[in-house]
């Protein structure tokens, strides 16, 4: 996978709201009722994780989940991270 330049990354955040791009990653947090409901949504990310073999750098803390997207093989990002912040959001909006 072929690390996204700089412009390409401004283009295409266009297209995931609430993520923001600081230190060559793609940056979120989420807050839910509880942890049984953060733990709940980080399971079905995880299957999906596993599917698209692309894998967040996360923390959870209770209801609260902080997600880090990044192709660490590539050193920065790629469509890899677009495509697992999308699929996330989808999960996340199904959820609400
Ligand atoms: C072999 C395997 O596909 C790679 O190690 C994958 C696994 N998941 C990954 N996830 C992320 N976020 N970045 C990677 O470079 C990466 N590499």
């Amino acid at each position: 996978m072929i690390k996204l330049s700089e412009s390409e990354i401004q283009k295409k955040l266009k297209e995931v709201d609430g993520w923001e791009y600081n230190e060559n990653a793609l940056h979120t947090t989420f807050e839910f009722n509880d942890f049984k409901d953060a733990f709940s949504v980080m399971t079905r990310i995880a299957f999906e994780a596993e599917l698209q073999q692309h894998h967040p750098d996360w923390s959870n803390v209770y209801n609260k989940l902080q997600i880090s997207l990044s192709t660490h093989d590539a050193g920065g990002i790629t469509e890899n991270d677009f495509v697992l912040a999308k699929t996330i959001d989808k999960i996340i909006e199904g959820d609400s």
